[in-house]
């Protein structure tokens, strides 16, 4: 069992409260993702759950034992930085070795785990290459490969995918989603980019000032941010004080997501004016000026009539009932 607890956590820096008396479980082979903004306490809370910080309150259970003040190299943890760290001057192969060296496994051992991880990160062929010549994707998989061969129980990755291009970014978050779940690998994903965190997770963690903002899945935070704080950092919600929401009664804060606006040029609910039209790729963006003085994002798919309509044109919005969110004011 490798499933970690943390409870109560909190680290503060002089007056600045970083973790804030945080409660998390992550099941065993879950991934977990820490979200938030710059300074929410993302890193610190990993690093206290490493050993590389020591926690001010509270404990850290991983696979049932309390490893809170254990040292790093007990925990059985291993950690991929933003960057990669690895020795410059050893190969692939002595790079991803090193760990098990220090550990003083047998030649014949080693070079079987070597292999096994060399497979799974797909670097077979980079095997005697200096870390130099390799691209930024494949330096970070080495980088995990290295922590994989430990066979930690827990594999804490903080902004792994922050330095590559977006192109790589987006198929190494798949490979290591992969891996992830082939060994059923208890993990924390460290990032605050969104789209990052709703791809790869099995559940989120939003942090607000070192506080847990909602902890869910990714489908639930995203169609169901249960505050103004989650709306805001998810997706690109219609919120405010519009007055579509205070037509139908609505006082406390409401959100409504630009997909689940229909849009028609003969009939609907709220007239208004297209604005401006942004082509984001699969889909269109109007910014469309209501009769009401509200200008509401709405997102219909590229293809068909709908999809090219032009400034100034009239329309008509619907906003099913079902759509508008109500939220939590923010604290
Ligand atoms: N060793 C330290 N001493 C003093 N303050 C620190 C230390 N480490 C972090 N902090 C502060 O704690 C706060 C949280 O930092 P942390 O790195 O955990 O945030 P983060 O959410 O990971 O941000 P980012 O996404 O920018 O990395 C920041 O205000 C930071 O300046």
């Amino acid at each position: 069992m490798s499933e970690l607890v943390i409870k109560n956590a909190y680290k503060a820096f002089d007056s600045l409260v970083v973790v804030d008396h945080l409660n998390i479980h992550i099941p065993e082979g879950c991934l977990l993702t820490l979200l938030g903004p710059s300074g929410c306490g993302k890193s610190t809370l990993l690093r206290c759950i490493a050993g590389l910080e020591t926690l001010d309150e509270g404990q850290i259970l991983l696979g049932g034992s309390d490893i809170t003040h254990l040292r790093p190299q007990k925990r059985h943890i291993a950690m991929v930085f933003q960057h990669y760290a690895l020795f410059p001057n050893m190969n692939v192969v002595e790079n991803i070795e090193f760990g098990l060296k220090i550990k003083k496994l047998p030649a014949d051992v080693r070079a079987a785990k070597v292999q096994k991880v060399l497979e799974l990160v797909e670097l077979q062929s980079c095997a005697k290459q200096k870390p130099a010549s390799l691209s930024g994707g494949q330096k970070q998989r080495v980088a995990l490969a290295r922590g994989l061969v430990m066979e930690p129980k827990l594999l804490l990755l903080d902004e792994p995918l922050s330095a590559l291009d977006a192109r790589i970014r987006k198929s190494l978050r798949s490979q290591i989603r992969d891996i992830q779940k082939e060994l059923q690998l208890t993990t924390i994903f460290v990032t605050h980019d969104q789209e990052e965190a709703l791809a790869m997770s099995d559940q989120v963690v939003l942090l607000n000032q070192g506080r847990i903002e909602q902890h869910t899945s990714p489908e639930e935070l995203y169609s169901r941010p249960a505050s103004e704080f989650a709306a805001g950092f998810i997706g690109n919600y219609n919120m405010g004080s519009l007055h579509v929401f205070r037509q139908n009664g609505h006082h406390s804060p409401q959100a409504v997501r630009p997909e689940t606006i229909q849009i028609s040029l003969e009939n609907g609910d709220i007239p208004g004016t297209i604005q401006s039209r942004t082509l984001l790729g699969s889909v269109v963006r109007y910014r469309v000026h209501t009769a009401h003085d509200d200008v509401l994002n709405v997102d219909v798919l590229n293809h068909g009539q709908l999809s090219t309509l032009s400034e100034g044109m009239a329309v008509f919005l619907s906003i099913p009932a079902a759509a508008v969110i109500a939220l939590a004011p923010a604290h």
